[in-house]
C-alpha cells in the first residue's frame, strides 16, 4: 500500500489531535480567550512568518526541479508580498505597531520550531521539508474545520477571533492546502517503510513544537 499523508497524521494520532484541539483553539473559537494570549501569539506569529519565508526560500535552493522551484518562489512570494503586509494591518487591529513588531525578540517556542524547520530542511531533502512544513500548512485549515464542527464555537461578531478562524476556512486557504497534500501524497506514494518511518520522526517533531508555540500563546512565556 502507498503511504499518504493521513498515514503521516495517523503514526502520531494523539499529538496531533493535541495541536488541533489544544486549549489556546478551544479557547479561540468558544471567544474566552485572553486578549494578551492571542496579541503574545500575533507578535510571535509575525516572527514565525519571517522565518517561515526563509524556508521556502531553502525549498528553493532544495528544488530538483523547475516545477518544484516555481512552487517554492509562490510560496516565499505569498509570504512576502502578502502574507505579512496582511498579518502587519491585523496585528495593528489588536493595537500591535509595526515599530513593536520591527523590536520584538523571539520567544523559545518560536527558536525552537523555526530553527528545527530550517535544520531539517537543511540537513535532508525538498520532501523532509516539505514534512516538516506540513503540521504548520496543513495544520492551520483542520483547525478552522474543526472549530467550525464544534457546537461551543461562536461566528460572527460575538467573536473577536472570528476573523482568524475565516482566514483559515477562505476557500484560497483551504485551496493551498489541498494542493500541499497532493503534493505530499505523489511524492510518499514511492517512499519505503523506513524512509516513511524518519517522516514520521519529523512529523511528529514539527506538531510537538506546533503544541509549544499555542502553550507559549496562553502562557505568554519568552
Ligand atoms: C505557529 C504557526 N503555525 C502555522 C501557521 C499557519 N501558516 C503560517 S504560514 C502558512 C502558509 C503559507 O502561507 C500557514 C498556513 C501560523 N501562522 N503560525
Amino acid at each position: 500500500m502507498p503511504y499518504q499523508f493521513k498515514d503521516l497524521e495517523n503514526s502520531c494520532h494523539n499529538e496531533w489531535r493535541a495541536y488541533i484541539e489544544h486549549s489556546f483553539v478551544k479557547q479561540l473559537g468558544d471567544a474566552t480567550l485572553a486578549p494578551e494570549a492571542f496579541q503574545h501569539y500575533l507578535k510571535q506569529d509575525y516572527l514565525f512568518l519571517i522565518q517561515f519565508a526563509r524556508a521556502y526560500a531553502l525549498a528553493a535552493y532544495k528544488s530538483p526541479t523547475l516545477s518544484d522551484l516555481r512552487h517554492a518562489k509562490e510560496g516565499l512570494q505569498a509570504i512576502v508580498d502578502v502574507e505579512l503586509d496582511l498579518h502587519i494591518s491585523y496585528c495593528k487591529e489588536w493595537g500591535i505597531s509595526e515599530q513593536e513588531l520591527a523590536n520584538l525578540p523571539e520567544a523559545r517556542a518560536t527558536l525552537a520550531y523555526t530553527r528545527y524547520v530550517l535544520d531539517t530542511g537543511n540537513r535532508g531533502d525538498l520532501l523532509d521539508l516539505h514534512v516538516a512544513l506540513s503540521p504548520c500548512m496543513v495544520g492551520y485549515g483542520e483547525i478552522a474545520n474543526w472549530l467550525n464542527g464544534r457546537p461551543d464555537t461562536i461566528r460572527g461578531d460575538g467573536n473577536p477571533y472570528d476573523a482568524w478562524i475565516a482566514m483559515y476556512e477562505s476557500d484560497e486557504f483551504q485551496d493551498a492546502m489541498q494542493a500541499e497534500i497532493r503534493w505530499l501524497d505523489e511524492r510518499l506514494a514511492d517512499v519505503s517503510p523506513s524512509r516513511f518511518e524518519q517522516l514520521t520522526r519529523i512529523f511528529s517533531d514539527a506538531t510537538r513544537l506546533e503544541i509549544d508555540f499555542w502553550e507559549m500563546g496562553l502562557k505568554g512565556s519568552d
